[in-house]
């Protein structure tokens, strides 16, 4: 019998009639599986959000300059971002890992400065990274993942923080989903027609070299971002160690898609929390094969899309683990 059969018949044996909770009766066994067991927590949990600068920046892609990177990161240590906010809420202790800011002057319990370089460079020029960056960066997102699971963490909610980043997530949605770049633009942080013109033209162009490059780890690096790749590496090493990685919206999803391309099965450890508001998502999360649980029209990042998720987690480990079953009830 397979987790999730198992995982069925659990359900199906407690008291209440089967099926009756719906969707949070698949997403018990969807966290059963992830940890390979029918009685599975969510907790304790921990959100990693990884940061990273993108040299692409100067091609007018987006609205806002690199330096509100270092800014976000900023409050998100003094507690006052977003993500931190609803970290809280959600009882998830939060670290941010630095792959590549080009931040100065950040420190703090829950700051990692592991960066392998300071941004990435303009992918509409050349590579964002050479392939010894791209696996400096997959490592620190395995660091990332192996210090969590020696906390005792059980769940990782991903996040990421990097202004500009929806145009390399652009770029490997297109390459790894194979599909035009045209079906994963969209408006990210904000855009205006112009923007959003320079973004499609550096991504189509950045994509048609990529797909030129004969190794796909060339190819991957080649439009990549530094917290991109290390979200794939974090989640390859949590997939190996029996973890929980829930996903969070458009860059973490192409985070996913760079792990699911070196190795298919760390998508057993992923969970997708939401569908984002980006247009390119569903098409990732197609690609990915998992089903979105939340569909809030979120389109922020920096994990709050999979912190919203965590208590109906909970919700689902409790099921399988509290209640009695309807053969404690009835006597047979
Ligand atoms: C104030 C602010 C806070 C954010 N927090 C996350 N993002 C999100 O927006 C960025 C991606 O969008 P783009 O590619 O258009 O720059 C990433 O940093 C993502 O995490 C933010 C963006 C802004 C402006
Ligand atoms: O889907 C996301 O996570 C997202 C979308 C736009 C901007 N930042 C993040």
């Amino acid at each position: 019998m397979t987790i999730a059969e198992a995982t069925r018949a659990r359900l199906d044996s407690l008291a209440k009639p089967p099926g009756s909770l719906g969707r949070l009766e698949r997403l018990a066994i969807r966290l059963a599986e992830t940890q390979g067991r029918v009685d599975p927590s969510a907790a304790p949990r921990r959100l990693i959000v990884f940061a990273g600068d993108h040299g692409v920046v100067a091609e007018g892609v987006g609205l806002w300059p690199d330096s509100v990177t270092t800014a976000m990161m900023r409050l998100m240590l003094e507690g006052r971002a977003g993500s931190a906010a609803l970290a809280r809420g959600a009882g998830a202790e939060m670290v941010l890992v630095d792959a590549g800011s080009k931040a100065e002057g950040l420190s703090g319990e829950a700051y990692r400065d592991w960066r392998v370089a300071r941004g990435t460079a303009n992918l509409a020029q050349g590579p964002a990274m050479s392939a010894p960056e791209f696996e400096a960066a997959l490592a620190v997102g395995a660091r990332a993942a192996a210090e969590a699971d020696a906390a005792g963490v059980r769940v990782l909610a991903l996040g990421e923080m990097g202004i500009g980043n929806t145009t390399p997530a652009a770029c490997l949605a297109a390459l790894l989903a194979r599909v035009e770049p045209a079906r994963v633009i969209g408006p990210g942080a904000g855009a205006t027609a112009e923007s959003l013109a320079r973004k499609q033209a550096v991504v189509t162009e950045a994509v048609a070299r990529a797909r030129a490059l004969k190794d796909p780890r060339t190819a991957i690096a080649a439009v990549a971002g530094f917290e991109i790749a290390a979200i794939a590496g974090c989640i390859a090493e949590a997939a190996r160690r029996g973890l929980t990685v829930v996903l969070d919206g458009f860059i973490v999803g192409a985070g996913a898609l760079v792990a699911q391309a070196l190795d298919p099965a760390a998508m057993e450890a992923c969970i997708a929390a939401h569908r984002s508001a980006e247009p390119g998502h569903a098409l990732v999360l197609e690609r990915l094969g998992l089903e979105p649980f939340l569909d809030w029209e979120m389109r922020l990042g920096e994990g709050t899309g999979a912190l919203l998720l965590l208590p109906m987690l909970d919700a689902a480990g409790s099921l399988l683990r509290d209640v009695a079953t309807l053969a404690e009830v009835t006597g047979g």
